[in-house]
């Protein structure tokens, strides 16, 4: 991925300011337009550009299985990722429904479900058939996490040889919150029984369960803060394309929406391995999962929507997608003061 990284640029704050300054001199009271404003200024900075664009976005959908699972970690079984693949390619699923609404292009990746997946339209990058347990071993090796990152990253330059403008990275694995939580809280040094909330829904007693297993694996891996080693450490492979998926979205000046817990843990390593590239990124909404809080406080995000949804698959950042709709809008159409003749 150095290749990647190394054409990442920092966003010029001067294109910030300039923005800015247009932005003020639209027929609104200064910063009346609130978030939307900031918005709008970080998208100018993500295109260089005071003429962003966003449209049409790319919803890009990984799946993987985690070793993980069999410690009964989920209110699923692990079936149910395989099963959840078919029901994106045949277009029932809730991100479906909402990639739909806003005219995306749809892609769903396999890089690592469990089981064959002989489905139409997935895209076969399976690295491995799921990710080891990682309370016995590391859940990947090195390699197969960069291997995953890399499937991850050429599925954004699909994504963009299409023709699309910004991109909405979702996840489906069952027992990804564990494999998250358990990332999160070896970057962050943080005690995990914050970090650890219900996932698909398990019910109380498992949660101590969740979390016991959670902090038996963070002693046996003792992985340290190196976000590439903790990733493969502890990560999946979802997780890892994800990682791979909004390097690449910097790396080609597009907008990124992420979604949820799970997303936002894939962006922080992401962030971790290259700072410039937390600027190509824009959040989508606050998951109810209680370790995205943490998540989004140690990359300074404060999400556009916050809807107490806890689904994943992109959906909360292709709900939010309308927003930065807005912002290019409000950018392209609306008159300036001078222009329409009003009084400042
Ligand atoms: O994105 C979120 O914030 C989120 C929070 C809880 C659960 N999920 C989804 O639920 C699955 C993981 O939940 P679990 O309980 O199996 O770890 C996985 O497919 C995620 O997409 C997603
Ligand atoms: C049905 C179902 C759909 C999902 N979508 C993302 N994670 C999910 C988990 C389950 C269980």
């Amino acid at each position: 991925m150095h290749d990647v990284i190394a054409r990442i640029e920092p966003v010029d704050f001067r294109m910030g300011q300039r923005a800015q300054a247009y932005l003020d001199t639209l027929t609104k009271p200064p910063g009346s337009l609130g978030r939307l404003e900031a918005l709008a200024v970080s998208l100018c900075q993500i295109g260089d550009t005071l003429a962003p664009r966003v449209d049409p976005p790319g919803v890009i959908v990984f799946a993987a299985d985690h070793g993980v699972a069999e410690e009964g970690v989920s209110a699923f079984p692990q079936e149910v990722t395989a099963q959840m693949v078919a029901n994106f390619a045949r277009g029932g699923a809730a991100i479906n429904a909402f990639a739909r609404q806003v005219g995306a292009r749809m892609e769903v990746v396999d890089v690592g479900v469990a089981g064959v997946v002989r489905v139409p339209g997935v895209i076969d990058a399976k690295v491995r058939a799921g990710t080891r347990n990682f309370l016995h071993e590391d859940a990947m090796t090195e390699a197969e996490a960069l291997q995953a990152m890399r499937a991850g990253a050429l599925a954004v330059e699909r994504a963009r040889a299409a023709g699309c403008h910004s991109v909405i990275l979702g996840e489906m694995g069952i027992a990804n919150t564990t494999a998250s939580s358990a990332v999160l809280a070896a970057l962050l040094n943080h005690p995990v029984a914050a970090l650890v909330g219900a996932g698909t829904g398990i019910a109380r007693e498992r949660l101590a369960h969740k979390i016991a297993v959670i902090e038996r694996a963070l002693a046996a891996r003792g992985c340290g803060r190196e976000p590439a080693r903790v990733l493969a450490a502890l990560g999946g492979l979802e997780l890892a394309a994800m990682v791979g998926g909004f390097l690449a979205a910097a790396a080609h000046r597009l907008p990124a929406v992420v979604d949820g817990f799970i997303a936002s843990v894939a962006a922080l390593v992401a962030v971790r391995l290259c700072p410039a590239a937390r600027a190509y990124l824009v959040f989508g909404h606050r998951s109810a999962e209680p370790g995205h809080a943490h998540a989004l406080e140690a990359l300074e995000a404060i999400p556009l929507l916050a809807l107490d949804m806890r689904l994943g698959e992109g959906s909360g950042a292709a709900l939010a997608f309308p927003l930065l709709r807005a912002a290019c809008a409000m950018l392209r159409d609306m008159a300036t003061f001078d222009a329409a003749g009003v009084a400042r």
